[in-house]
């Protein structure tokens, strides 16, 4: 395998090719200046060769959480391939991972869970580890944690968890900044956000099973999850919308300038949950069309949405609707509606 990885320099068809795991992990190094570890199928880590020191980022760049999101997975696939073909050269510890192999073959967000509700050990919990989604949330976690622990005293974490969003959006590209349990917001973070053309952000009010909370509340890493548009099937992505996130990311790994400015509200849309509507009836549905796009913003007394012969109503002066779902199990999260961010701190 290692062989044919050096040759072909394609991860991505290494993953595909064996996608519910690899015989052994296996590792080598490109010149005098890169070492890779293959962890497992999706997991690759690129590290420099030269001492680590307190300067050394450590940064997770994940895709394919959800298996039909296709742009970060080509996205990625990209810097995966400049990395082993020596066109880039990393100055930081850079992990990559792709999510759910097996959804990626299968064409769809997953196979028999949603992977992106089972970090943070919901993968263990009520029935236990009884499908691959649950299996491999754990694998990752355990990935993850064995990456920011190895990483040099004193550095920072960062991670992006790349993804697509079902619908159109009003605004294309947006970030969702887990529950930071009273911290403040990091504006660099933004500001890198915004120079990555990720100029709306939104602000999640209470801890979530998401793989980016995962790594931001246990982790203490800046994590994000990223929106990149809307899902399309692989080769219809115009990857020309993507050129800034390549550009920053690019800067980021291989250590050039990221050249940001002061934080500014100004050159972004920062938007807080006002609430998460889960679903407590299997009848759930929404009134308004599939086409409605996110960050719909709806009036006050507006019915949302009808279950178990009740009405849910727009209860802000106005509410913005994103990611709205009536296909989900009970007990989820069927939208979130957003108010826009007032008293929050910035450092
Ligand atoms: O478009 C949609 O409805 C879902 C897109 C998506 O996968 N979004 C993530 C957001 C995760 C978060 O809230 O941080 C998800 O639903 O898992
Ligand atoms: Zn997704």
């Amino acid at each position: 395998m290692q062989d044919t990885l050096m040759l072909s320099k394609d991860f991505l068809q290494l993953t595909l090719d064996n996608p519910h795991g690899l015989n052994a992990p296996f590792e080598f190094c490109l010149g005098q200046h890169t070492q890779v570890s293959v962890w497992d199928t999706g997991v690759i880590l690129f590290e420099p060769l030269t001492e680590l020191n307190a300067e050394t980022k450590s940064i997770v760049l994940s895709s394919a959480v959800h298996g039909n999101e296709t742009a970060p997975i080509e996205l990625c696939d990209q810097l995966i391939t400049a990395l082993l073909s020596e066109k880039l050269i990393t100055r930081h510890r850079v992990l990559f991972l792709i999510g759910n192999p097996p959804a990626i073959l299968n064409g769809t967000r997953f196979v028999e869970e949603n992977l992106n509700r089972l970090f943070s050990g919901a993968h263990s919990r009520g029935e236990g580890l009884v499908n691959q989604e649950r299996e491999r949330a754990k694998q990752l976690e355990q990935y993850v944690d064995r990456f920011f622990n190895a990483g040099p005293e004193g550095g920072s974490r960062y991670h992006y968890d790349l993804h697509t969003a079902i619908r159109a959006s009003k605004h294309e590209k947006f970030a969702i900044y887990p529950y930071p349990h009273g911290k403040p917001y990091s504006g660099e973070q933004i500001m890198f956000l915004a120079a990555c053309g990720i100029k709306t952000v939104l602000f999640h009010h209470e801890p979530t099973t998401t793989f980016s909370y995962f790594s931001a509340h246990g982790y203490q890493a800046h994590a994000f999850t990223i929106e990149l548009g809307k899902v399309m099937p692989f080769g219809q992505n115009d990857m020309t919308r993507f050129i800034e996130v390549k550009e920053m990311l690019t800067r980021l790994v291989t250590g050039k300038a990221l050249e940001l400015g002061e934080f500014d509200e100004s050159q972004v849309n920062l938007y807080q949950v006002n609430r998460s509507i889960n679903k407590h009836f299997d009848d759930f549905s929404f009134t308004f069309s599939g086409d409605v796009e996110n960050f719909t913003a709806f009036p006050k007394g507006y019915i949302l949405a009808k279950e178990g012969g009740t009405e849910i109503k727009v209860e802000a002066d106005a509410e913005s609707i994103v990611f709205p779902n009536a296909n989900v199990p009970v007990g989820q999260r069927t939208v979130l509606c957003l108010v826009p961010a007032k008293d929050y701190r910035v450092v």
